[in-house]
């Protein structure tokens, strides 16, 4: 499965005078599987996920999405990717089935598929029984799984996560590393976080990225064997976390 291919990818962000290149020379693979994106503040995440969701353009380097290079038409690739940003902006008046409609709908999903997708949507992220309330009434976390729910409705074939977590309770997180265990079987998914134990339950890669370039990608397993017992964390994972971003030009902070 051709999923996500970047090489040398360059995303530069700000204006002219405070410019920089939040993301700086990436080269990375993603196929099938669940990836977890890692790294410290600032390292480059968010605009590396909005660059892969098309809502940046590259500023050099090539990406292809689902072997498609996205410098030309996006609409066919749109319709097969699902993302979550790290904000969403929803109108408070409509209620949480008409919202994942309405994404739905411009996703140019087929119009007699939409309402089943919708239902089912909603209930792998357990909201079908808050369907018919408006999105104004839902607690933070309940808004997050509308945005989960959202980015699933059209059964992507990539799927990007922007901190899907923040906000979910520990058995909604629970229940979400489930989910995305079972999205990833057939599609390729790739999770921004900064909880550790996320990316240690659910993750089948781990992609480490510190001031917009990759510094590790591998098994959570391999990540762990980065690190030694004077390395700061609370599990081995944590510690080559530690270990392999102190090693980097970003330092710990
Ligand atoms: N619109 C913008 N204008 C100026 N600088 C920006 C803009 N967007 C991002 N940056 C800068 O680019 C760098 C990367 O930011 P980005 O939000 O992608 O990082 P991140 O890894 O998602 O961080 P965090 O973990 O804090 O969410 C940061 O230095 C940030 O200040």
């Amino acid at each position: 499965m051709h999923g996500i291919e970047a090489d040398g990818l360059v995303v530069r962000v700000g204006g002219k005078r405070n410019g920089r290149n939040a993301v700086n020379g990436l080269s990375l693979r993603l196929s099938r599987g669940v990836h977890g994106l890692l790294g410290p503040n600032g390292a480059g995440k968010t605009t590396l996920i909005r660059t892969l969701a098309t809502v940046q353009a590259p500023s050099a380097g090539t990406l292809s999405l689902l072997g498609t290079p996205a410098n030309g038409r996006l609409r066919p690739v749109r319709r097969r990717l699902g993302y979550l940003p790290q904000h969403f902006g929803f109108y408070k008046r409509f209620k949480v089935r008409e919202f994942v409609e309405y994404l739905a709908w411009l996703k140019e999903m087929p119009p007699a598929a939409i309402p089943g997708a919708v239902n089912r949507a909603l209930e792998r992220v357990g909201l079908t029984d808050r369907a018919d309330d408006r999105m104004k009434s839902l607690s933070g976390g309940m808004v997050r799984r509308v945005g989960i729910a959202q980015a699933i409705v059209n059964d992507p074939e990539v799927l990007l996560l922007d901190e899907p977590t923040v906000g979910l309770d520990p058995a909604q997180r629970l229940r979400f590393r489930e989910l995305v265990t079972e999205l990833g079987q057939r599609s390729c998914v790739l999770i921004s976080t900064h909880l550790v134990e996320d990316v240690a339950a659910a993750c089948t890669d781990v992609v480490l990225v510190s001031e917009g370039s990759l510094v590790f990608q591998g098994t959570p397993a391999d990540l762990a064997t980065a690190g030694t017992d004077d390395h700061v964390g609370d599990s081995p994972i944590e510690r080559g976390y530690s270990a392999l971003i102190s090693a980097s030009a970003g330092g710990a902070w």
